[in-house]
């Protein structure tokens, strides 16, 4: 099948306008709402065509074994699994404490069937695909960069741009799809409504401008992730499950030969990636794996040592520091997701505990029990860098760096707390 570009599947309309930077226009004393719902099960989504590794990826990283075959649609229903997120502090820490117990942070992957170009409109797995990317909450976009003609494309050849625009183009059809819709709804309750109504239709009015504002911005041909929103807007944004809002990090799947040789000769494919990116998603994240590397080391994930060697010895043979690609990228994911971490320490237990970006003291003490919410009393929060640079509790104690905070307080990524509570004092 011959490739059609987005732009002239949208004729004349300006598809891809630059976007207005996103920093720009941020109130500077005004703290920026995430896109994204809050969730305590955050999940990231694997997204591509078919037949391009997303479920070779997926058990590589996940260390699963989901069907990874060469056909199209080998993936179906998907298929869901949780990875440790390495993190040095953590480990730090349970080096530190000697746990009887460790319990690391996660991240929920999903492993999503291949979409076609068409899908909106039913085709491929169609809906029920769109369906899955509206549940998660970020985007790993997969795309073949690597050339194999054992491997069947289902467009008949490798065309990473090609692929990325089919994807994008198909969540955006259906935000515009969904929008116009909500937007129809919205302008008949806004209009009738006068001063009256009830509390639903009050809220339909309010939000019909904004409404307006993103179906405006799609048909575009832009990203809502990609605009500059107050925070008023966002809250209505995230009441609408847009697809084209979702955080998304680009990955290539090369050949095992380009991603060995990845640091001493220029890849191509990757450049004019990297091109597209800049030009379309400015600031979004392009990280190159190889399938079938990755899959080779996964074989020795029970074996680390194992898996070291074989690692040393694909440095040596082509002259530079080899490393698995997947450990930057579930740090990255996680980013994506605006997750932090904070830490409770003992000799009990060492755990990681995961929060939106910008959680207050109270919320996150829930995270770990709602009786901890209710009853919050105070967060003792010793930072990171202090523990590792003075050694001890002891001595960031010592260093009058063990601070006490209240309920105002927005909890830091890598905070070490403990928190205090009165569960009985709060039961009414
Ligand atoms: N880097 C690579 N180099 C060569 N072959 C690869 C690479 N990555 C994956 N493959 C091969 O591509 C084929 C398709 O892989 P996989 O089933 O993971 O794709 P998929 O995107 O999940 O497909 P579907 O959408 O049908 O579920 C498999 O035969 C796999 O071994
Ligand atoms: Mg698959």
């Amino acid at each position: 099948m011959a490739s059609t570009s987005i732009r002239t599947l949208l004729g004349t309309r300006n598809f891809y306008a630059k976007p207005v930077s996103r920093k720009n226009g941020a109130a500077p004393e005004e703290k920026k709402a995430l896109l994204g719902r809050p969730s305590n099960n955050l999940k990231i989504g694997i997204l591509g065509v078919p037949n391009i590794g997303k479920s070779t990826f997926f058990n590589a990283l996940t260390n699963s074994s989901v069907p990874a075959e060469n056909f199209p649609f080998c993936t179906i229903d998907p298929s869901e699994a949780r990875v440790i997120v390495p993190d040095n502090r953590f480990a730090w820490l349970a080096d530190h404490y000697k746990p009887q117990k460790e319990t690391p942070a996660y991240l929920t992957v999903i492993d999503i069937a291949g979409l076609v170009r068409g899908a909106a409109q039913g085709e491929g797995l169609g809906n029920a695909f769109l369906s899955h990317v509206r549940s998660v909450d970020a985007l790993f976009h997969l795309c073949r960069g690597f050339d194999d003609p054992g491997v069947m494309h289902v467009d008949g050849s490798v065309d990473p741009i090609r692929d990325l625009e089919t994807i994008h183009y198909e969540l955006l059809l259906r935000d515009i799809d969904w929008l116009q819709k909500v937007h129809q709804e919205y302008k008949v309750v806004a209009s009738r409504l006068g001063a009256g109504g009830n509390a639903v239709e009050k809220k339909k009015k309010e939000d019909f401008p904004t409404i307006t504002k993103c179906l405006e911005w799609v048909e575009k041909g832009n990203d809502i992730r990609m605009g500059d929103w107050t925070n008023k807007e966002v809250e209505v944004i995230n009441q609408q499950y847009l697809l084209t809002a979702k955080p998304m990090i680009y990955l290539v799947n090369i050949s095992e030969h380009d991603y060995l040789h990845l640091s001493k000769e220029p890849n191509p494919t990757i450049q004019r990636i990297q091109a597209w990116i800049d030009e379309n998603h400015p600031g979004d994240l392009l990280i190159p794996f190889s399938g079938s590397f990755e899959n080779q080391l996964s074989l020795f994930n029970d074996t680390p040592e194992d898996k070291q060697m074989v690692l040393e010895d694909a440095s040596q043979q082509v002259g530079a520091t080899i490393v698995s690609a997947l450990p930057e990228i579930i740090v990255n994911g996680r980013e994506a997701l605006n997750l932090h971490q904070f830490f409770t320490a003992g000799p009990g237990e060492v755990r990681s505990w995961t929060t939106r970006k910008d959680t207050l003291a109270p919320q996150a003490a829930g995270v770990i029990h709602t009786d901890f919410e209710r009853g919050f009393i105070m967060a003792e929060v010793m930072k990171m860098d202090d523990l590792k640079q003075l050694g001890s509790e002891a001595a960031v104690k010592a260093a009058g760096k063990y601070y006490s905070k209240g309920k105002e307080y927005t909890v830091d990524d890598g905070d070490v707390i403990y928190f205090k509570f009165n569960v009985t004092n709060k039961k009414k």
